[in-house]
């Protein structure tokens, strides 16, 4: 069963004398070790599934991870095996123990626009910069287990203890709505098993072995819960590479591998050296580019592979011929070679950066799918209609309520709010609940009350007709009756908002057409939407596609042939970056993205971008110059203006009519 791993890899497979730390390069088979050794642990050490908790870094990298372990035991599902992030499983914990924390279980998960939005209100500002920085500090402080109150006590400077009396507000108000945000899903379970040793008891035995894959990308919180859930004995493996560590920014902390060695003196740690994904070019050129940081540990790796093709550097003059130029040598590559569309990815700094080959692939009818982006489910309009089908599903879903009640504007105010969430947290209901209690009722005015009272008999009557409507009707007379077109004309100019407008046609159709075909009714319909928005799209695996991604969110994946595209100052490094001082995270964003790729690499750069509205001068990355000229072959530098447009539009010409002959 292990014939197919290395020696070291399968060292680490079968060591459990105590707590163990795969560090090694990308591609050297560490998440092969995870695979491999839960594997091993069933099969050959007579662990229970259920006793086996499996750590990844994404929803994705969870469902792979799992699919690779059905695949290694065919026709034995692990049943009650965990396989997920450590937010699914503080969600997890959190479920069963929320009462405990007194949070009721059907608590409501908020996603971070939501967050924002509560920042906001305690801000009155509509700065969103101001917001972004309010909401850092406390997410920063959540994941390092600091409270509000030692936040105020500690603070270095008057805005530091205002932003500290922000999260004192930030966290009331989430305890009223019932709330969590990500960082509490990480935090509370912390929290929890730091002060209840009956709880840890009960999940130390639960959860008896801990694998934890991207190890570098771990926060303080995280490490914290590992700690907590392993105890002295340290039944865990975790496998990382600290030239990988690219959270730093959301408050991941690469001392945690040194921390490791400090709380656990028997740590054994595992170097594997031998990477299976990249050919020997691509190897050196993320080799010598990562060979420019002040490393903790220095880790050169070798291939069995041949050298490959040479890295492709390609200048391009702006954004349009850089789309133009990538799409088509893909095509064209693509036919030469006789591969799939899921062989290749574009991979790019930041999400902004994807619009223009999306545009390019539509016009050349490629698939494509996005991943690290919004997803159509987080677009705002979609938001919108999904907290009404949220609330007619569960009253007692309170943001769900908050976002109903007040989209469109009807003269629920943020005082009248701010009341009936104070009113409902002493006595322990739902806001939708607390909107008849005499209680409340007393407490506000008649012009407070009279629009929460039309809003909720409106729900409530709607509510008595889902059972036998289907859902498309609902929601076509829910749409009228709040006058949902009218409120986004109004607030957005007349392109985006017709853009809105169809997005909302779309999900009309598409609840008509799966309520249809499924028979699902709106809390099953309901449901399915809140697992799709978790699991990050599910379909989007199964068809053929290119795939265009941050390089973030490509972090433990590998693709054939890599586009690695914006390549500039600016970019990748990102400007802050150099400013910030955290260069060295961004030559590791560097590396990720080279060593995404296994047969080929091509990196591009634009001489000339558009930025807030004006055409300027761009520069190539520096971390291309990192790479040996052994290693490249560039394109597209120094070539008479005039004659590299003729070349370009020759090449197009070849290469569409190599198209037009398939
Ligand atoms: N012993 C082996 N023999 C053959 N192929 C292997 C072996 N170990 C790993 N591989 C293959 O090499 C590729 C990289 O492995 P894997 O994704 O586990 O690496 P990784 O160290 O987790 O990389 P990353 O740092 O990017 O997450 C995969 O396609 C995997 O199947
Ligand atoms: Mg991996």
């Amino acid at each position: 069963m292990l014939s197919h791993l290395n020696a070291p890899q399968r060292e680490a497979v079968k060591y459990l004398d105590g707590p163990l730390l795969v560090l090694a390069g990308a591609g050297s088979g560490k998440t092969r070790v995870i695979t491999q050794k839960i594997s091993y642990l069933i099969d050959e050490c007579g662990y229970a599934p259920n006793h086996i908790a499996a750590i990844t870094f994404t929803n994705k990298a969870a469902r792979e991870m799992q699919e690779r372990v059905d695949k290694l035991r065919p026709g034995k599902p692990a049943k009650g095996l965990t396989v997920c992030t450590f937010h699914a499983l503080g969600v997890q914990i959190m479920r069963q123990e929320a009462h405990r924390l007194a949070y009721k279980p059907q608590f409501s998960i908020l996603d971070s626009a939501d967050a924002m939005q509560i920042i906001n209100e305690i801000l009155k500002t509509t700065d969103k910069q101001e917001i972004r920085r309010a909401q850092w500090r406390i997410s920063g402080w959540k994941n390092g287990l600091i409270t509000p109150d030692v936040a105020l006590a500690t603070a270095e400077s008057d805005l530091d203890a205002t932003y500290a009396k922000i999260y004192q507000r930030y966290q009331d108000t989430l305890k009223a709505y019932q709330a969590l945000d990500f960082d509490d899903l990480i935090r509370l379970p912390a929290e929890l098993f730091a002060t209840d040793m009956e709880m840890l008891e009960k999940w130390r035995k639960k959860l008896r072995y801990l694998l934890i894959d991207e190890y570098q990308d771990t926060n303080a919180c995280q490490y914290q819960i590992v700690k907590q859930l392993c105890g002295v004995s340290g039944a865990f493996t975790a496998v990382g590479d600290d030239d990988q560590a690219i959270y730093g920014w959301r408050g991941a902390d690469v001392k945690n591998l040194h921390q490791l060695h400090e709380d656990y003196p028997r740590l054994k740690v595992i170097q594997l050296t031998q990477n299976y994904r990249s050919t020997l070019r691509i190897l050196r050129a993320a080799n010598s580019v990562i060979g420019n940081n002040d490393r903790l540990y220095d880790k050169q790796l070798w291939s069995e592979h041949g050298n490959g093709d040479p890295v492709h550097v390609m200048a391009c003059k702006d954004e349009t011929e850089e789309a133009q130029n990538v799409v088509m040598r893909m095509l064209a590559h693509k036919f030469e070679h006789r591969t799939r569309y899921g062989d290749y990815a574009i991979l790019y700094r930041g999400n902004h950066q994807a619009r223009v080959f999306e545009q390019m692939l539509r016009n050349e009818k490629a698939p494509y799918v996005m991943s690290g982006g919004q997803s159509f489910f987080e677009k705002s309009e979609i938001k919108d209609l999904i907290s009404y089908m949220r609330l007619l599903t569960n009253s007692d879903d309170d943001p769900a309520f908050i976002r109903a009640a007040t989209t469109p504007k009807r003269g629920i105010g943020a005082a009248t709010l701010e009341k009936l969430g104070e009113y409902a947290g002493q006595r322990k209901i739902s806001l939708f609940e607390a909107v008849f209690e005499a209680g409340f009722v007393s407490r506000v005015t008649e012009r407070q009350l009279e629009p929460l009272l039309t809003f909720c008999q409106y729900i409530n009557a709607l509510e008595a007709r889902v059972r036998n409507t289907p859902v498309s009707e609902i929601m076509a007379d829910l749409l009228k009756a709040i006058d949902y077109e009218v409120y986004i004309f109004d607030s957005d100019e007349t392109r985006a908002a017709q853009n809105k407008w169809n997005n909302v046609q779309e999900f009309v159709g598409w609840l008509g057409k799966k309520g249809e075909a499924d028979d699902k009714n709106l809390i099953e319909l309901t449901q399915t939407i809140a697992l799709i928005t978790l699991l990050e799209n599910r379909s989007e695996d199964e068809i053929d596609a290119v795939r265009l991604s941050t390089i973030h969110a490509a972090k433990g994946l590998e693709f054939g042939h890599v586009f690695l595209v914006g390549a500039e100052e600016d970019i990748l490094p990102h400007r802050e970056s150099v400013e910030n001082g955290t260069l060295e995270e961004e030559r590791r964003l560097m590396y990720v993205a080279i060593t995404r790729a296994q047969r080929s690499l091509t990196i591009s750069y634009c001489k000339r971008r558009k930025r807030a509205g004006e055409l300027q001068t761009c520069e190539p990355s520096r971390f291309i110059g990192e790479i040996s000229q052994d290693d490249m072959r560039q394109s597209g530098q120094d070539v008479d203006p005039v004659e590299q447009r003729q070349q370009g539009n020759d090449r197009l010409a070849n290469i569409k009519a190599m198209l037009a002959q398939k």
